[in-house]
């Protein structure tokens, strides 16, 4: 499954931001985006997973041979694409299992798919905090819910923005080993700045 994007000129009403953006994300890949703050790093992001704003006026984003520039976001994730946005967005007022069950689950096409006993295990610190509100978690626990979320939806490509965003470096260890166990290639970044941000191509089978 390949997601690739062509030309692709998005913004928002009175600023353009993406002017001609061409990316191809292949099979197995993990690929890295870096930029310097406001380069349009999330608004590439929220185009590619159908978040409005920003609007698409020109190109193409397709995912695994199907169109999806036009998609909407419930659709792009039923193709197989799940974000886990900057600042995380769990859901406060629901508790840890809440959030992970609230999603809507695809038919996992790339391996086992994730259930709650498997979102534990990769994170046992949520399991620790199944019973708590969001809303009381650290943040590096709300990171891992929201990594934990995206995965209960058995995407075959995981979008992450600013992962690492204001978390203590043996947090961010922790999710970086997380996401290299599970067959992302080379996810440490190259780059020694904390604040990138990542996609990764997410491979589910053992
Ligand atoms: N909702 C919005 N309405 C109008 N302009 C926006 C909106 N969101 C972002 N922008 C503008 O789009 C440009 C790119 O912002 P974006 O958040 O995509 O950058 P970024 O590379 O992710 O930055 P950072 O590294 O600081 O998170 C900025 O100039 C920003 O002001």
């Amino acid at each position: 499954m390949t997601l690739d994007v062509t030309g692709l000129h998005a913004g928002y009403a009175g600023a353009r931001v993406l002017h001609g953006v061409d990316l191809t994300v292949a099979g197995d890949e993990t690929v890295a985006l870096l930029g310097r703050n406001g380069m349009g790093k999330t608004t590439l992001v929220r185009t590619i997973c159908g978040l409005r704003p920003p609007v698409v006026t020109a190109g193409t984003i397709s995912y695994d041979g199907a169109d999806i520039t036009k998609r909407s976001s419930f659709q792009i994730n039923r193709a197989g694409i799940a974000i886990v946005p900057q600042g995380r967005r769990v859901f406060g007022s629901l508790t840890v299992v809440e959030n992970l069950t609230a999603v809507r689950k695809r038919t996992s096409t790339t391996g086992e798919p994730w259930t709650l006993e498997s979102v534990f295990d990769f994170f046992p610190r949520l399991a620790e905090r199944q019973r708590s509100y969001a809303k009381s978690l650290s943040g590096g626990e709300q990171q891992m819910l929201a990594i934990g979320r995206a995965l209960m939806t058995n995407p075959s490509l995981l979008v992450m923005d600013e992962p690492s965003e204001g978390l203590a470096p043996s947090v961010l260890d922790v999710i970086q080993d997380r996401i290299a166990a599970c067959g992302a290639r080379a996810c440490r970044c190259s780059s020694p700045s904390r604040t990138s941000t990542w996609h990764s191509r997410w491979r589910t089978a053992s």
